[in-house]
C-alpha cells in the first residue's frame, strides 16, 4: 500500500509450485462445471494474465501491484513507462533466480547481468549476422517445403499437429543455423512411428541433436530440481525421467563434436560453415587470450539460443497459422504480396525484408498472443517509476512486469477494436512497415536487453509465410452442424486461449483440425 498503485489480491502465490502444477486443471473444471466465480475463473489459471491482455489494467489501471502469500507482482501496461523499465537495466535488473533453470550449461547471456553479461554479449556478438540469417532464411525455405509437404499428404485429414509440427520446423531451423545440419522435416505421425521402431531414441544419432534438445525442453524443471547426473543414474526415478538425464549428456556431447569438428576444420583451412557455433569457434581461436570463450560458454549459449529460438518462434507461427486460417482474406492479402516478390525457383535472402505482409501478420499475432507475456524484472534498489504522470517510489526487490500483452491490447494506444484481428494496422500509407510511438509495441524487448535473436526470427517466419502459402491456403474444417463462419470464430476463439507451461501456448490446439490445398 505503501507504494500507492491499486492492489489486486489473489489468494494463492502464482508461483506456487503446487498450484503451478495442478492449479490451471482444477481451473478449467471448475469453469467447465460452472463452479468457478468471476475472479476465480479469470486470475488463477497459470498464464491468467495472456487471457486477460488490457482487461484487468482497465478496471485497476495502467499499473497495478498484485498481492499474494508468496510475494507481490507489479503489472505495468503503458507504454511510456514500460519503455522506461526496459532502458533502465541498472535499476530495473534481472530476477537471476527465477532464471536458474537456464544454467543447464552453466552461466550464459540470458542468466547474468553486469560486467558478467557484458562478457557473455561480447563472445556472442560474432554469431546472429546476416551471414547466420542467410543460413536461417534457406533452411526455413526447405523445411517449410518439407512441413507443407507433409500436411498436404494428409488431406483431406484434417490436421490437429499443427502446433507441434511448428516446433518441429523450428528445431530443424535451430539445427541447420547453429551447427550446419541438415534434418528432413519430420510430421507428429511420422516421428511418433520412428519412436516405436527404435528401443532407445538416444542411440539414434541423426536424432541426436532434436530428441535430445526436445526432451531437455519438456524436462528443464526436473533437470533444474534433481540435475542432470542424479536424473540419468537414479534407479528409483521412473525411467522417462532417466531419459532426460540422459538427453542433458547426449546434447553436451553433441555440441562437443560440432566444436572439435569445426576447430579441425578452422586449424586446415577448410571451414565454410555460416553457422552459429562454427561462429563462435573461430572467435575462440582467434583471440589473443586463450581464457576468454571457453567450451562451456559454447555449450551454454548454444543451450541457450535454442531454448530461447525455438517454442518462442514455434508458438508464434502456430498462432500466425490459425489466425489466417481464421481469416481467409488475409492470405490473399499476404498471398498478393508473395507473388509480386517470389517468382522464380529460387529466392533470394534479400527477398525476407519485402515480404512487409508477411511480417505484419507476425507481429499482429505476436501482439494479441506473446510467448513470454511479459519481461519479469527486480528491483534492485530504491527505484522510482512514472505511469501516466503519477510517480511511485518502489522498494528494493520488487518484482515487475513489463506485461507485453497488456500493453499490446491497450486501448488508449491500440483504439477501442485492439482485440481484433487486423494486421493491417501495421502498414503505412506508402505500404511500408508502420512505426510506433516509443513503448507502444515492443514485442522482442528493449534497450540493452533486447532478443539478439529478433532478426532471425523475423527471417524464418517470413520464409516459412512465403513457402506455406505462395501456392496454397489454409481453412478452418468445421466439426458436425457447423457452419463456415462458426468454424473461423472458433478457431480464433481457441488462438486466444492462453495456458501457460514454460511459455504461453494455445490450450489444446488439436482442437482445431486444419486443410491446406492448392490455391489458383
Ligand atoms: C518470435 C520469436 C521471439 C520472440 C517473441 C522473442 C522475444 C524475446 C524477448 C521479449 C526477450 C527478452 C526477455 C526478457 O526480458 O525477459 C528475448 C530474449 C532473448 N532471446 Fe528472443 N525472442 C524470439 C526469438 C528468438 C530467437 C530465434 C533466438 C535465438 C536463436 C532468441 C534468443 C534470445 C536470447 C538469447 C535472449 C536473452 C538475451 C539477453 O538476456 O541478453 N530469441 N527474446
Amino acid at each position: 500500500r505503501s507504494i500507492g498503485l491499486p492492489i489486486f489480491i489473489r489468494y494463492i502465490t502464482p508461483t506456487n509450485p503446487l498450484w503451478m502444477a495442478f492449479g490451471s486443471s482444477i481451473v478449467r473444471l471448475a469453469r467447465r462445471y460452472n463452479l468457478a466465480t468471476s475472479n476465480f475463473s479469470r486470475f488463477y489459471l497459470f498464464g491468467w494474465d495472456a487471457n486477460e491482455r488490457y482487461h484487468m489494467h482497465a478496471e485497476l489501471g495502467d499499473a497495478f501491484t498484485l498481492v499474494s502469500p508468496g510475494g507481490n507482482w507489479i503489472y505495468v501496461a503503458e507504454p511510456k513507462a514500460c519503455w522506461d523499465i526496459l532502458k533502465r537495466p541498472r535499476d530495473f535488473g534481472r530476477n537471476l533466480e527465477q532464471l536458474k533453470v537456464l544454467d543447464v550449461y552453466g552461466k550464459n547471456l540470458s542468466t547474468t547481468e553486469g560486467h558478467e553479461w557484458q562478457k557473455h554479449r561480447k563472445i556472442t556478438a560474432v554469431t546472429f549476422t546476416e551471414r547466420n540469417n542467410e543460413l536461417v532464411w534457406s533452411s526455413s525455405l526447405e523445411q517449410g517445403q518439407g512441413m507443407l509437404r507433409y500436411w498436404l499428404e494428409r488431406s483431406p485429414q484434417p490436421i490437429r499437429s499443427v502446433a507441434d509440427d511448428c516446433k518441429t520446423f523450428t528445431l530443424n531451423v535451430l539445427a541447420a543455423s547453429l551447427f550446419s545440419k541438415p534434418y528432413p522435416f519430420e510430421g507428429q505421425e511420422e516421428m511418433k512411428a520412428r519412436h516405436t521402431s527404435i528401443e532407445n531414441p538416444s542411440d539414434d544419432d541423426s536424432h541426436q541433436y532434436r530428441d535430445s534438445f526436445s526432451r531437455i525442453l519438456r524436462g528443464i524443471i526436473l533437470i533444474a530440481i534433481f540435475g542432470g547426473e542424479t536424473l540419468k543414474t537414479s534407479s528409483w526415478m521412473p525411467k522417462s525421467w532417466n531419459q532426460v538425464g540422459q538427453a542433458v549428456q547426449d546434447f553436451r556431447s553433441y555440441v562437443m563434436t560440432m566444436i572439435d569438428e569445426e576447430r579441425e576444420a578452422v586449424r586446415h583451412n577448410r571451414s565454410t560453415r555460416k553457422d552459429l557455433v562454427s561462429a563462435l569457434v573461430r572467435a575462440s581461436l582467434a583471440q589473443k587470450n586463450e581464457a576468454c570463450i571457453s567450451e562451456q560458454d559454447i555449450i551454454s549459449n548454444t543451450f541457450v539460443y535454442g531454448f530461447a529460438g525455438n517454442d518462442t518462434t514455434a508458438i508464434t507461427l502456430a498462432h500466425t497459422i490459425m489466425n489466417l486460417a481464421a481469416h481467409p482474406e488475409t492470405q490473399d492479402w499476404i498471398r498478393e504480396e508473395i507473388w509480386d516478390h517470389c517468382h522464380d525457383d529460387t529466392w533470394p535472402y534479400a527477398t525476407w525484408s519485402k515480404l512487409v505482409r508477411c511480417q505484419a501478420v507476425v507481429m499482429e499475432s505476436l501482439r494479441l498472443t506473446h510467448p513470454l507475456g511479459s519481461s519479469s524484472k527486480l528491483t534492485k534498489t530504491t527505484t522510482t517509476l512514472t505511469v501516466n504522470n503519477t510517480t511511485y517510489t518502489l522498494p528494493p526487490n520488487s518484482n515487475v512486469q513489463v506485461n507485453f500483452c497488456g500493453l499490446h491490447t491497450n486501448t488508449n494506444a491500440w483504439g477501442t477494436r485492439a482485440m481484433d484481428w487486423d494486421p493491417a494496422r501495421f502498414i503505412d500509407a506508402n505500404g511500408q512497415l508502420r512505426a510506433f510511438p516509443e513503448g507502444v509495441y515492443v514485442p522482442w524487448s528493449h534497450g540493452e536487453r533486447i532478443c539478439p535473436g529478433k532478426r532471425f526470427s523475423q527471417v524464418e517466419l517470413a520464409a516459412v509465410l512465403a513457402v506455406l502459402f505462395r501456392g496454397h491456403g489454409v481453412e478452418v474444417v468445421n466439426e458436425e452442424g457447423e457452419g463456415e463462419e462458426e468454424a473461423r470464430r472458433r478457431a480464433e476463439r481457441v488462438s486466444l486461449d492462453i495456458q501457460m507451461s514454460l511459455l504461453n501456448e494455445m490450450w489444446k490446439p488439436e482442437r482445431v483440425g486444419l486443410r491446406w490445398e492448392e490455391v489458383e
